[in-house]
């Protein structure tokens, strides 16, 4: 089968040699995501469009495929039969595809033909429209405000039948508009932020503070791994993880407590920059957003933003929370944000709404910068792509690979656990609902956590550790 598709609008507006850089750097990303799913699905690029052509049983994979690659407004689904120019074998393919879409609707026939045929484009509308309205349950044939277009489309002996069409995430094609490193923390907002810089085009590497919980890393690990697993995967980036445990200790130490949250947002900014500098990159990325919390004021992004030379891009800045909220729920990172560890450590009881700039660099000559260099010289930087061998290497709780007399948990989200239910015995805890729903077990029993990639179970098995289960393990099938 065929899928056409469309450029998102703010490329077509472009001069051709930037349409054409852009349309060939989405060319280039979709041969190399096709690609993984199968090798021979083939490519065509024209000055308004992309054909793919692939196997029917490869349908549904390059779909959703499709849906959330970025740099595409529209997909035509097409499907080809060769019915030559005979009306008969023509009106029963266009009723095999639009029947049940004109039920109770008026409809019109427009027919495109390439090559020589028997018949003109004006028969064939007729001959196709009266056999559709002959089969019934339409509300007939309207020229001019038809609910429904039938669309056919005659190329010498092959017939085209739009089979069906939805929307991409348009946005332009990852690759052409720079890199930016992100700074995640892993909640609503910095999923968000970073998820519209990828739809934007822009390559975008995460950089995350530890505060002090190996799990909230693992947390984070894996909900940028499953955005960069969407959304960008045409494109290597890094995982970058900065060890602020020594940070926060010696911002208590040299900062007055109402400058203290400003100061860890100066010196994750701080250490951004350096780690942004040795890559190359000019813009850094936050989920900040004005008065989402009361420091979150204009004064204070501003002297957030004096501590570095770098952009400091905040794609929230003005965006209602229940707005973000919407994008986390349509790009599955809701359930991540969720059960994100908290994490309140460097809060200010009395944050400053108003700081000085001045000020904010009287505090910073008490920090000893020498605790921000060695925190950097010891960030540990991974391509994304490693995360899962990452964090099954560094596992602090048991794997097995065999149940016995365990209760065994499936963690996963609902559609996941639908789609490729567990064989075995267990119970269904998806992990948004598992801090709730576990203090209902018995403590004294051994449970056993399954997700599909190790990683989430890790996160959790750890989490619920602290909360005093001490029998919880992670089960990992072999392959
Ligand atoms: N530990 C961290 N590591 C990396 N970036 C961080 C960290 N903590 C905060 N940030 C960055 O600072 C921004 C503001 O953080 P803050 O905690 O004030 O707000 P937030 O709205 O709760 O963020 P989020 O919803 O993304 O967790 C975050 O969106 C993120 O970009």
């Amino acid at each position: 089968m065929k899928f056409i598709i469309k450029f998102f609008p703010e490329i077509m507006v472009k001069g051709t040699p930037v349409k054409k850089r852009m349309t060939m750097q989405l060319a280039e990303n979709l041969k190399r995501l096709l690609g993984r799913i199968n090798e021979e699905i083939q490519i065509k690029r024209f000055h308004d469009k992309l054909e793919v052509y692939c196997a029917d049983e490869w349908h549904l994979p390059v779909r959703d495929l499709l849906s959330r690659t970025p740099g595409i407004q529209q997909v035509l689904e097409v499907k080809h039969f060769e019915t030559g120019d005979d009306l008969q074998q023509i009106a029963e393919k266009a009723a095999e595809f639009y029947l049940d879409k004109i039920q109770g609707k008026t409809f019109v026939v427009r027919v495109k033909r390439t090559g020589t045929h028997n018949h003109s484009s004006g028969d064939i509308e007729r001959y196709v429209g009266s056999h559709l309205f002959q089969l019934g349950g339409s509300a007939g044939v309207d020229l001019r405000n038809a609910e429904v277009t039938v669309k056919l489309d005659l190329h010498n002996q092959i017939l085209n039948v739009i089979t069906d069409r939805f929307f991409g995430l348009g946005g332009f094609p990852m690759g052409g508009q720079g890199e930016v490193l992100s700074l995640m923390s892993g909640g609503f907002d910095s999923t968000v932020a970073s998820y519209l810089t990828m739809k934007r085009g822009v390559k975008t590497h995460f950089i995350f503070f530890n505060l002090g919980g190996a799990a909230h890393e693992i947390g984070v690990k894996q909900v940028s791994l499953y955005l960069w697993g969407k959304y960008g995967a045409s494109h290597r980036v890094k995982f970058i993880s900065v060890p602020f445990e020594g940070v926060v200790e010696e911002i208590f130490r040299s900062s007055h407590e109402s400058y203290m949250g400003v100061m860890l947002k100066r010196l994750m900014i701080h250490a951004s920059e350096k780690v942004a500098e040795k890559m190359g990159i000019d813009a850094l990325v936050t989920g900040e957003s004005v008065a989402q919390v009361s420091s979150q004021t204009l004064r204070n992004l501003a002297v957030i933003d004096d501590a570095s030379n770098k952009l400091i891009m905040r794609p929230l800045v003005v965006m209602d929370k229940p707005d973000i909220m919407a994008i986390a729920d349509q790009i599955g990172t809701r359930e991540f944000a969720e059960s994100m560890p908290e994490y309140c450590g460097v809060i200010s009881k009395n944050p400053v709404t108003n700081a000085s700039f001045d000020r904010a660099n009287k505090e910073e000559s008490h920090f000893d910068m020498a605790v921000l260099e060695k925190a950097v010289a010891e960030a540990v930087s991974i391509n994304v792509d490693e995360i899962i061998a990452d964090v099954n290497q560094s596992q602090a709780v048991d794997v097995v690979n065999e149940v016995n007399e365990e209760v065994l948990i499936d963690i996963r989200r609902d559609d996941e656990q639908t789609s490729k239910p567990l064989l075995l015995e267990h119970l269904s805890m998806p992990f948004n609902l598992l801090g709730r729903e576990f203090k209902k077990l018995d403590q004294t029993q051994q449970y056993l956590l399954y997700c599909d990639k190790g990683v989430m179970s890790q996160l959790h098995a750890q989490y619920l550790r602290d909360q005093g289960f001490e029998n919880v393990r992670v089960y990992r099938p072999q392959d």
